[in-house]
């Protein structure tokens, strides 16, 4: 017997991650290939010809588990009933457009998402937040959405996650999937701060594998931070397809659970590791039947203690920001 379909709101249809990401979510990469799914898709009313387009398209592949597809410019229309909502489309920086007009613009879109959210979504809904500033524009949306869990809205961080895996790869010599309990912690901005201190490689910790700690702090933490710039200098446009694959990574294991493994996660705080509750910072997590856990009790050096504040401070400076908008 055919399962009901579970709806997935993803705003920014029309952009290009969600030129990958719908096609991925289509496809049962991120349910399963016997989940029936409705994509209820937002976008501005100038790119609703453009994600026509991309439904056509999404016709095209004739996905068989692929039950409908919703088009709207009204968040209350997209967010109706939704178990899952990936909040992709945000404020792009336009030109002589300083820092805090763009944190006060994206503010404002997720003021209105946030509140359509609290309005109309499924009470146990699962938000991934990626448009930038993603910690912020979730911590705003969180605010909004009073009615909903504090803990079902999330940011992303997978996508400097999985960079610093890649990286610490093929440093190590390993495969990134053999690379066990690594953490990214803060902000997704430059930054963030990869610990790998606790990885292990079967067994093995990683900082003695790769025994070069010169490297780590003044290579690997850099380059994973601007690796975003770095995309962005050599293709002309931001990390589309690996953003998308981020974002799936980041719900599918949220929704399927990690089988005890370290995966890293923008969430509210509760207070730990000296970070004030309510700020969205990445974390280690643990994920189980559809929940989130964030690993306890780890201890905070020096170093990781001084980049953990200094990530923070860029937050409480954000979050400083948009008070004018959220109270
Ligand atoms: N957290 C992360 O790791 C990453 C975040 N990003 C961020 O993701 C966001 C999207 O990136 P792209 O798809 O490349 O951008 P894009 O510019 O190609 O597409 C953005 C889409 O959002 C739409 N949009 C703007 N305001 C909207 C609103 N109020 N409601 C609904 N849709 C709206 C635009 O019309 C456009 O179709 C950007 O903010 C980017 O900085 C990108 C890569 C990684
Ligand atoms: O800066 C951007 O828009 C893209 C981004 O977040 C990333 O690639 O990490």
């Amino acid at each position: 017997m055919t399962k009901p379909a579970v709806r997935v709101a993803v705003t920014g249809a029309a952009g290009q991650i969600c030129y990958s990401l719908l096609f991925r979510i289509a496809n049962g990469d991120l349910y399963g290939k016997d989940q029936p799914v409705i994509l209820q898709l937002l976008d501005l009313p100038q790119a609703q010809a453009a994600v026509g387009g991309v439904v056509m398209e999404l016709e095209d592949c004739a996905f068989p588990n692929l039950a409908g597809v919703v088009v709207t410019d009204d968040p209350k229309v997209a967010f109706r009933d939704i178990d899952a909502a990936f909040l992709v489309g945000a404020r792009p920086r336009s030109k002589g457009m300083e820092r805090a007009d763009l944190l006060l613009a994206n503010a404002e879109i997720f003021k209105v998402q946030g509140g359509a959210l609290n309005e109309v979504a499924k009470r146990d809904v699962k938000v991934l937040v990626v448009g930038n500033p993603a910690n912020t524009n979730a911590y705003i949306t969180r605010k909004c959405a009073p009615d909903l869990p504090a803990s079902n809205i999330t940011a992303m961080l997978r996508l400097d996650h999985n960079r610093a895996l890649s990286q610490l790869a093929a440093k190590a010599g390993v495969s990134s999937a053999d690379i066990e309990k690594m953490a990214v912690w803060g902000n997704h901005s430059p930054t963030m701060y990869a610990d790998y201190r606790f990885a292990t490689v079967k067994g093995t910790p990683l900082p003695d594998l790769i025994n070069d700690e010169a490297w780590y702090r003044d290579v690997l933490i850099p380059k994973v931070g601007k690796r975003g710039a770095a995309v962005i200098e050599a293709r002309g446009l931001s990390s589309a397809a690996s953003a998308a694959n981020a974002a799936i990574d980041h719900m599918h294991d949220w929704i399927h659970g990690t089988n005890g493994g370290w995966v890293s996660m923008g969430v509210p705080s509760d207070g730990s590791y000296g970070i004030p509750e309510e700020i969205v910072y990445g974390m280690p997590v643990v994920c189980a039947n559809g929940a989130y856990e964030v690993v306890a009790g780890l201890p905070v050096d020096d170093f990781s203690r001084t980049m953990m504040d200094k990530t923070l401070k860029e937050l409480l400076d954000e979050r400083d920001g948009v008070k004018a908008i959220v109270g």
